[in-house]
């Protein structure tokens, strides 16, 4: 294998390093359908998960493998720690895909090997060719990535990597594990890495950061410019900690500046071929499905994917577009799949146009999830004049990716104004069928609506995040609200839209509520948590 394919493979970790950022936990269904999206757009490797970490994930690995890993689909990866067990269970969950690929890591940082591994130099010399010629034992494509190589010792670097590639691995990673190196020095890094492994022609250069100094996208751009040719992302770059270098960004670096890059790829500057495989009109579509579905909003002004990252506020801006788009905009919104032209549908529309636009934007729902979503849409169709994409998205994140219903609403009624103490009843259905009803004053409607929720589903929780964002414009609007709690040490995620924001925030809380609800009760199954339903029937 040559490490210098004509195109930067594009490997996409959402499925497995996104799923690290705290409160991002995804079900097996909502993994396969992000995988599906994933397709689509076209990523060459899709890094499915680490399936010896817990059954759900090597669930999620196997089925994406069987389903997604065709002949046709993308590569399909799942990462292994540098033991047997993990290696194991790897190859057997990617048995079905027709091109697979196991990715083992060892850390080889001086702190991570002291304080963590206490391993010495030596014995990381001795396991990483044992273990990546284990994983080629069940599968042709191997990945090794030496864990925090931003802060390792170059010299070991060179020859821990010279060692996985004699044993076998296809593909070496350099992982900016913690986010702390700066363009020039991992440039650099990748440099002295291709002309120091002496077999370093035997494999792909891939790079892996984090953006902890928001530094990842530059990182990688420089990383390419010496020699990288795969590039490890997650869309939204969600991830551990401050996330991934996002995939969007990347390849629209590469895409919307391919003239730049070209030369560092051995071709003629102004070569118009592309850099990637990416089919960028999936990017708005992919970027959507992945906030909706991890509960991770986007901010409004995040690079290509963010609601103003083609809008223009000011007068001098707007003159300069309608003159001639080109004096600012560096890229057209259609690039990236983003139509303007975005109603669709209305009241009179029907099952099969319902189906098909939502199938279009990424989601494939059961009859049964079809037809409670399509109920839904024709109740908002007739409060609403226009029903826009984002409203359909809204409307089936809120029927059909709600966490099981455990409590239900059945009922919120608020009073609030200038001279009113916000006042809140609300009526829960509780997991055992008994209807409960309590009543609060809060701060405002909201805080008030909350107090009482928590009167009748008494977990001890942190509110930590709460957001409304209107879907579309207008009085008739939909608002969506997204809502993070907290409970001992884990973060549980809630979203729902209504016409009625007040509805919204009462049912993300309780969505919230169920995740956290549920887990305990999975968590613990023979013990029954200190949930106490204390108000009255
Ligand atoms: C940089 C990254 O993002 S790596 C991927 C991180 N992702 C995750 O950790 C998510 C999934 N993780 C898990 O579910 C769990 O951590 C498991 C199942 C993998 C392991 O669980 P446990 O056996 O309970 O171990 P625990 O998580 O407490 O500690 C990790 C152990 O793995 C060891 N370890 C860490 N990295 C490696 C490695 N690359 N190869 C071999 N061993 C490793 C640690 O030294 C520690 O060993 P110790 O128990 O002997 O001290
Ligand atoms: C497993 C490796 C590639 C990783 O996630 C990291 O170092 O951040």
């Amino acid at each position: 294998m040559s490490n210098q394919p004509d195109r930067i493979i594009i490997f996409d970790t959402t499925l497995r390093d996104g799923e690290q950022s705290p409160g991002a936990s995804l079900t097996v269904e909502e993994k396969l359908t992000i995988a599906r999206a994933l397709a689509r757009l076209g990523v060459d490797i899709i890094e499915a998960g680490f399936p010896y970490s817990s059954p759900g994930d090597f669930e999620a690995v196997q089925k994406i493998a069987t389903t997604i890993g065709t002949q046709t689909g993308p590569r399909i990866c799942g990462l292994a720690r540098a033991t047997r067990n993990d290696i194991k269970a790897a190859a057997e969950a990617l048995k079905p895909a027709f091109k697979s690929r196991i990715h083992t890591f060892l850390a080889t940082s001086d702190i991570h090997l002291q304080h963590k591994l206490k391993k010495t130099r030596q014995e990381v010399l001795q396991i990483v060719p044992e273990m990546v010629a284990y994983a080629k034992s069940f599968v042709e494509d191997v990945e090794f990535s030496p864990e925090d190589a931003g802060r390792s010792d170059p010299e070991f670097l060179y020859q821990v990597l010279e060692k996985a590639i004699a044993a076998g691995a296809t593909t070496v990673n350099i992982p900016d594990t913690v986010g702390y190196t700066t363009p020039g020095e991992f440039g650099a890094l990748i440099k002295g890495i291709k002309d120091n492994v002496p077999n370093i022609d035997q494999a792909i250069i891939s790079v892996h950061g984090h953006d902890d100094l928001g530094l990842a996208v530059a990182n990688f751009l420089e990383a390419v410019k010496n020699g990288a040719r795969q590039l490890e992302c997650t869309i939204n770059g969600i991830g551990e900690r401050a996330g991934n270098a996002a995939l969007e960004e990347l390849v629209m670096a590469l895409h919307v500046r391919r003239q730049y890059f070209n030369p560092f790829l051995g071709r003629p500057a102004e070569s118009t071929e592309p850099l990637t495989n990416i089919n960028t009109k999936e990017i708005y579509k992919t970027s959507r499905l992945v906030s909706n579905l991890t509960g991770m909003m986007v901010q409004p002004n995040k690079a290509i994917v963010g609601a103003n990252a083609f809008a223009h506020e000011s007068g001098i801006h707007q003159d300069g577009v309608l003159k001639n788009k080109l004096t600012y905009e560096i890229m057209d919104a259609e690039s990236i799949g983003l139509n303007n032209n975005l109603i669709v549908l209305g009241k009179l529309s029907g099952r099969n146009a319902f189906r098909s636009r939502l199938k279009e934007l990424g989601f494939e729902l059961s009859d049964t999830d079809l037809n409670n979503a399509f109920l839904r849409f024709k109740d908002v169709a007739d409060k609403k004049k226009d029903i826009t994409d984002w409203d359909l998205e809204a409307i089936v994140n809120d029927e059909i990716q709600k966490a099981p219903e455990l409590f239900r609403l059945e009922l919120v009624q608020v009073s609030c104004g200038d001279h009113a103490r916000p006042t809140a009843t609300v009526t829960l259905r509780t997991p055992d069928g008994q209807e409960l009803t309590d009543a609060a004053i809060g701060t405002g409607p909201v805080d008030a609506v909350y107090k009482a929720i928590n009167r009748v589903v008494n977990v001890p929780n942190e509110l930590i995040e709460f957001s409304v964002n209107a879907v579309t414009a207008g009085i008739d609007a939909m608002g969506e609200v997204t809502i993070r709690l907290r409970h001992e040490d884990r973060i549980y995620w809630g979203y729902a839209a209504n016409t009625d924001i007040i509805v919204a925030s009462a049912c993300a809380y309780i969505s919230a509520l169920n995740r956290l609800y549920g887990s305990i009760q999975e968590r613990a199954s023979t013990y029954l948590p200190e949930v106490v339903l204390t108000s009255q029937g």
